[in-house]
């Protein structure tokens, strides 16, 4: 396969149109915005956040600040010695930034959840924001992500088709890539980067806590043909559920926040045979998430033989 064939020139639908919640009208409590927020969560489970009015952009000017520090360049697959690594010296030196970010996208789910909530009806003790205490031990985290180029190594290129194991993923991104499946019309559609925005996706744990009320929707990663020469950098925060935060999947088995956290992670790294038999990558039994550019030329789903 040449790296030409990577690109899919039949894009199957250019834009999701994903809806466009204001962070600002969230922080201002305007109920309108948080109607719209739990209609985004419950047909699809992905939205644009507007951060740009907030306090004069201090979430981009924060995210900027990450990418300056080029943390992407010290990827985990260098470390030799996971046991003894210390976390490159750009990392030491950038703390005070990072934990601000960090800080800032924690503040931004715990909202979200605080409205979602509050828009659902739910009471104090089941609101969804009493699953992420601050103080409670979680496996959340922050990824800076590279992607590798297709042209270059066209056999690593972006990430399989999968739902998210966690409750919210916050994704600032300037490169395509990001394609959604949406699942009334089984179809994938590009969801292009908006400047000033994040794109914000539900996971599988907040969609069992909601008891499927919300839904978590599969997504994938493929190299854009407008995109050729460029790599693609994401900042992810996912929020994930306290370690001890128990919730219950579609088929009654009852999860801790960290075992289900560990039991998507292994799915991942497990081989093709071993992903399709159950559900737990892309919620769907017996459809494991590769991109093959071969059979796959429209972008459809791609089922295991
Ligand atoms: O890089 C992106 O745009 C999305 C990343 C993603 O889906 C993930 O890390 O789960
Ligand atoms: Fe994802």
């Amino acid at each position: 396969m040449t790296a030409q064939d990577l690109y899919s020139e039949r894009a199957v639908k250019e834009d999701a149109a994903l809806r466009v919640i204001s962070l600002q009208k969230l922080i201002d409590g305007d109920a309108k915005t948080s109607d719209e927020l739990l209609r985004a969560c419950t047909d699809l489970g992905f939205f644009y956040l507007d951060c740009r009015e907030v306090a004069s952009g201090r979430i981009i000017e924060e995210v900027q600040s990450i990418r300056r520090v080029m943390l992407f360049e010290h990827p985990i697959s260098k470390i030799k010695d996971p046991a003894t690594f210390a976390g490159p010296e750009v990392i030491a030196k950038q703390l005070g930034p990072l934990k601000q970010a960090i800080s800032s996208h924690r503040e931004i789910c715990i909202l979200l959840l605080t409205r979602l909530s509050a828009a659902l009806g739910l009471g104090e003790k089941s609101a969804y924001q009493q699953y992420h205490r601050a103080n409670a031990v979680c496996p959340t985290a922050m990824g800076l992500l590279k992607y590798t180029l297709a042209e270059v190594e066209p056999d690593k290129v972006g990430q399989i088709a999968h739902t998210d194991a966690g409750s919210l993923s916050v994704v600032f991104t300037e490169v395509a890539g990001l394609q959604v499946l949406k699942p009334n019309e089984e179809e994938w559609y590009w969801i292009p980067p908006k400047p000033g925005h994040a794109v914000v996706n539900v996971g599988d744990s907040l969609r069992f806590i909601s008891g499927g009320v919300l839904a978590s929707s599969l997504h994938r990663i493929i190299p854009h043909k407008d995109e050729k020469c460029r790599h693609k950098y994401s900042i992810v925060y996912l929020l994930r559920p306290e370690m001890d935060a128990e919730f219950v999947d579609e088929d009654g088995v009852v999860w801790k926040g960290l075992e289900w956290t560990n039991k998507k992670h292994a799915v991942f790294r497990a081989s093709a045979e071993e992903q399709a038999k159950g559900t737990y990558l892309t919620g769907r039994d017996g459809y494991v998430g590769y991109w093959d550019p071969e059979k796959d030329q429209e972008s459809r789903t791609i089922l295991v033989e």
